[in-house]
């Protein structure tokens, strides 16, 4: 094998621990993947459309992305400085607000994309 591939499937490889250790260390992070599942469960059952989807794994991956980022900011916010300080606490209510503001959004999309197609499957 090249050294090239070699470099890239280590690099994936540890991409994939990175996520696998959220996973297993941030309660929020698990939250989130219970939800994506679930979103996703409801989207086959309701036989949401092509677009659809599109803006369903939009929501789920942008969640993702921003509560990865969270957990690799407060990581590393803890290891620069183990005490309190103000700089810390700005960094880490920050990284928290990007997540608080891409779980509206998937809120928001949920509410758009399955509201209509629930309602009508309960209100038969
Ligand atoms: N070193 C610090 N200096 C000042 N304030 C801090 C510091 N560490 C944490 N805080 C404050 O405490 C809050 C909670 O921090 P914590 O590290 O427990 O993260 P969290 O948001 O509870 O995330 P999680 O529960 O997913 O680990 C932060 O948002 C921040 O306001």
């Amino acid at each position: 094998m090249s050294g090239w591939r070699s470099r890239e499937i280590h690099s994936f490889r540890c991409a994939i621990a990175g996520i696998y250790a959220a996973l297993r260390g941030e309660r929020h992070m698990q939250f989130h993947f219970a939800a994506a599942i679930a979103v996703v469960a409801a989207g086959f059952w309701l036989q949401v459309g092509r677009e659809d989807w599109l803006w369903l794994s939009a929501a789920i991956a942008v969640v993702w992305v921003a509560e990865l980022f969270n957990t690799a900011i407060e990581r590393v916010v803890d290891m620069a400085s183990p005490g309190m300080h103000p700089l810390a606490k700005a960094a880490k209510d920050t990284a928290a607000g990007a997540v608080l503001v891409t779980s509206l959004f998937a809120v928001i999309v949920g509410v758009i994309v399955l509201g209509p197609p629930l309602w009508d499957t309960f209100r038969k």
